[in-house]
């Protein structure tokens, strides 16, 4: 199996009777290739989904597992490198560094430690459309450009796992329908697990499959 895997995780923040349920029970496979959304409302748990997918949580319970290797039990240092190499992250606002270039931001990932088999900063640029703006800064793009630019910095290292939290949020209705139309492009084209945590109704027809959240539940959306 490659791709995503979580399976009968739960996520307890802190204790006694102090005690909050973040996800409860939640299993969820996606496979290379896949496009999954997660709707929900505010706080019902979809951005600890993404925290435990993407191994920056513990889960209290349950297992992750991207390709074939177990992310719960490892040591900070082992997610760290896991994170690194094989999942990329993408937020509501782009997280680009304000004083670099939009190809610099592509070729930071790659900056610490050897990735054969990255890939090329300028191409990827290219296919996300964004080639002719390649020496302009953060403030000098607009959001759906900047958000096009954090879209290709997380594709850099070719993750197996792509985790989207809020991507349209800060955008118009055109630029969010480019926006994902370009992740499920990305995903499909080049065989990555995406989960895309979203409140956008309206981009939802571009995934493969849909799930809700509610108090710390994920079921399918029907
Ligand atoms: N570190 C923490 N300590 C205690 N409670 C937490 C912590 N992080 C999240 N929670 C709680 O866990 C629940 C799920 O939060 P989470 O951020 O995953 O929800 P969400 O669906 O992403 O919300 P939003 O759409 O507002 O971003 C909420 O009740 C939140 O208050």
């Amino acid at each position: 199996m490659t791709g995503l895997q979580i399976t009968d995780v739960s996520l307890v923040h802190g204790d006694g009777e102090d005690t909050v349920t973040a996800l409860d029970h939640v299993s969820l496979t996606v496979a290379p290739g896949e496009f999954v959304a997660v709707l929900g409302p505010s706080g019902s748990g979809k951005s600890s989904l993404l925290a435990v997918a993407g191994g920056l949580t513990t889960p209290t319970l349950g297992s992750v597992k991207i390709g074939d290797v177990e992310l719960v039990g490892k040591k900070n240092k082992e997610l760290s490198k896991l994170r690194r190499e094989h999942v990329g992250f993408v937020f509501q606002s782009s997280n680009l560094v304000p004083a670099l270039t939009a190809l610099d931001q592509l070729r930071l990932p790659t900056t610490f430690g050897k990735y054969p088999d990255a890939r090329d900063p300028l191409d990827l640029l290219k296919q996300v459309g964004m080639e002719h703006k390649a020496d302009r800064r953060p403030h000098q793009l607009s959001g759906g450009e900047r958000q096009r630019i954090g879209i290709a910095r997380a594709l850099m290292v070719r993750p197996q796992v792509l985790l989207v939290d809020e991507p349209t949020a800060a955008l118009d209705r055109k630029r969010s329908q480019e926006v994902v139309e370009l992740l499920a492009a990305e995903t499909r084209e080049h065989g990555v697990a995406t989960v895309m945590v979203t409140h956008d109704h309206d981009v939802i027809r571009h995934c493969d499959r849909v799930y809700e959240m509610v108090d710390g539940r994920l079921s399918p959306k029907v």
